[in-house]
């Protein structure tokens, strides 16, 4: 089974056109979708999450009509959304029994396990008399991951998860959005690489609501070695070599300017040949070097 989707537009009536013709194709596991803020994440997923209608194009999940059959789509899907609103008096007990009977579980007993063993999975089970109001951020978000799991989803699709979660609040959620790639379609939603690099085997980049590549992050990476040259520069240096060289992104390193610059060869004295992480395929392809031609004259092998 595959979630597949051919020439997704979508203009809002201002006239600002989130996404133009977005086609994807997306497996079983988990799959990236990154972009800068405002490229057209979160509408694609509200789209996908029938919470938003398309202008034109299609999405199919498997043999399902994921833009015209929504009541048979939304049981067999889970949503995390940016912002997840919780009752703050409701014990996350509670509250997960009660949109597990709105998912449809109706029979108490089976309740009663489902419940349970969610809040085990997301290790909630401990506090899970506790009130939602008093929850971490990251606490809070792996109750929506509870949720977005009840009547396990076919598709599961989690826009910007790790936005305000601390170091180990994050490695915990991501470990466990890992455990749900193996039979479902996990589209993740973010602009973060490093959440793409450690838990994606697919992925796409997305600005102004156009793909501009879909690859394999180890594949990408791969296809751009040699290219990505380093330097760190003075202050006073920067707007000379941004004149002169295809810079696609400075970074600071204990207060020194660290340059990466795409180029088929070497950019000259002073720079150095670096070894391409996925931040730089991000900025090589936000900056035009790479793109869709580059990765589909590469044949995609099965992950
Ligand atoms: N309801 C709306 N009405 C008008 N324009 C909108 C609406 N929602 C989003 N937009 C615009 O559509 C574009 C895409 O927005 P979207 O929220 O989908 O991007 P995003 O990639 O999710 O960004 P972010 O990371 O900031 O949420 C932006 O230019 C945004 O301003």
């Amino acid at each position: 089974m595959q979630l597949t989707l051919r020439d997704i537009c979508k203009t809002y009536p201002n006239g600002v056109q989130a996404l133009n013709k977005v086609s994807l194709t997306i497996p079983v596991g988990m799959y990236g979708l990154l972009g800068p803020n405002g490229a057209g994440k979160s509408t694609l997923m509200r789209i996908l999450a029938t919470l938003q209608e398309a202008d034109s194009g299609s999405a199919m999940l498997g043999e399902l009509d994921v833009l015209q059959r929504k009541e048979e789509v939304r049981k067999t899907l889970g949503y995390l959304p940016q912002e997840f609103g919780v009752y703050p008096h409701a014990s996350a007990h509670s509250l997960l029994d009660y949109f597990a009977a709105l998912k449809g579980i109706a029979a108490r007993g089976e309740r009663r396990d489902v419940v349970e063993s969610l809040l085990r999975q997301v290790n909630l089970w401990d506090v899970r008399n506790q009130k939602l109001g008093g929850f971490s951020g990251g606490m809070k978000q792996r109750f929506g991951v509870a949720v977005g799991l009840l009547g396990n989803p076919k598709l599961l699709i989690v826009d910007e998860p790790t936005a305000g979660l601390d170091p180990a609040e994050r490695v915990r959620f991501l470990n466990l959005l890992s455990e749900l790639g193996e039979t479902s379609v996990v589209i993740l939603s973010t602009h973060i690489v490093e959440d793409v690099s450690e838990l994606c085997t697919r992925m796409a980049i997305i600005n102004r609501g156009r793909i501009l590549l879909e690859a394999q992050p180890m594949q990408a990476m791969e296809g751009i070695r040699g290219r990505i040259w380093r330097r760190v520069v003075a202050r006073d240096e920067l707007p000379a070599i941004q004149r002169d060289h295809g810079v696609i992104s400075t970074t600071l390193l204990g207060g020194r300017t660290v340059v990466h610059v795409y180029d088929e060869t070497s950019p000259g004295a002073g720079f150095e040949a670096t070894e391409p992480d996925l931040t730089d395929v991000y900025f090589s392809t936000m900056a035009g070097h790479i793109g869709q031609h580059v990765a589909s004259a590469q044949p995609v092998a099965e992950a």
